[in-house]
């Protein structure tokens, strides 16, 4: 008789930060709920090492999931938990992104130990993002604020913004939830305004792509979340198609609909000057093949130069 596929200890490779850390409790707390023992094993990754340079100087490609995939290829690991956000978009053949958990409020939202700090249209605050999409945004909707880096952990950042290194802090509501900062959050961007990375808020779960057939069954059953599944096949697919890593200021939406998904995507010049974003709408089935027509339209309407001209300045 085929022994019980439950009777597996599961090792969870994650990152060591505190939010990581949190992402790979929630999913071992989904496993063991479904019958299976877990085991976390903390996996230290570039992004975590080199905290000089901003990503898009590290390199865009894995930053916070090579070593990851190393653990999972040795089998050292049988899942690695990630940021669905930080996960590129195509990911290695021999490996596979086998669920997404359920996802958390998309939204980008601004820290401040000031409860009086309000962000308008004329505001000429310093605001600490190292993300290039939040950057290009942040001058498109509010042109006299600044912005200062801020690479590191969430903690990290939140050490910057008491030693006043910048006034205010821009990050995603998810990570801020999870780690229980809710209380310094003065505002919240409006999701169709400032849309979010894709995969934003939500965590996926790699493992190697000849795992077991039956395990790999049972990991999707207890940590997939079928609308969000959804919702991140045309993401990825948009973000594929546009050959973005976390570095290009693109951003894409998608949510389901009474009868389908509505995927929302485009993206800004670094100056902030031109933003190209479409909405398309379709049946479930087509996630995939409206993220990739929605990103070839925003490419065909100028996007392509957009990008072109990012990686010039950038010398690659
Ligand atoms: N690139 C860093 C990163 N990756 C995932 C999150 C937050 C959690 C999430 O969006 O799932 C963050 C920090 C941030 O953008 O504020």
């Amino acid at each position: 008789m085929a022994e019980n596929i439950t009777d597996r200890t599961i090792r969870i490779g994650t990152r060591g930060s505190k939010l990581a850390l949190w992402q790979a409790e929630a999913a071992a707390e989904k496993l063991q709920a479904a019958g299976f023992k877990t085991e976390l094993v903390i996996i230290s990754t570039k992004g975590d090492q080199v905290l000089d340079k901003s990503l898009d100087k590290i390199g865009s490609k894995g930053v916070f999931t090579e070593e990851l995939e190393v653990a999972l290829r040795e089998g050292q690991v049988e899942i690695a938990v990630h940021s669905a956000k930080d996960v590129q978009s195509t990911i290695p053949a021999d490996l596979e992104l086998v669920a997404f958990m359920e996802r958390e409020q998309v939204n980008d939202v601004i820290l401040s130990f000031d409860p009086d700090f309000k962000l308008e249209r004329e505001s000429n605050a310093v605001i600490g993002t190292s993300s290039t999409r939040r950057k290009a945004l942040l001058k498109k909707y509010y042109p006299n604020i600044s912005t200062a880096e801020s690479r590191g952990n969430l903690q990290t950042r939140l050490r910057k913004l008491e030693e006043k290194q910048f006034d205010a802090l821009m990050l995603a509501y998810a990570g801020v939830s999870r780690m229980g900062y809710d209380h310094l959050i003065v505002h919240t961007f409006p999701e169709y305004e400032f849309i979010p990375a894709a995969g934003q808020g939500s965590v996926a779960i790699e493992c190697a792509r000849n795992l077991e057939p039956e395990l790999k069954k049972g990991l999707k059953q207890a940590l997939n979340h079928t609308q969000t599944h959804v919702c991140l096949l045309a993401e990825r697919a948009f973000l594929r198609t546009m050959e973005g890593g976390c570095s290009i200021p693109s951003f894409a939406l998608a949510t389901l609909t009474g009868e389908g998904v509505s995927i929302t995507g485009g993206i800004v010049s670094l100056d902030g000057k031109i933003l190209l974003q479409e909405t398309l709408e379709g049946p479930t089935v087509a996630a995939e093949e409206m993220g990739e027509e929605l990103a070839n339209i925003i490419l065909g309407q100028g996007g392509d130069e957009i990008l072109r001209s990012i990686r010039a300045e950038r010398g690659e």
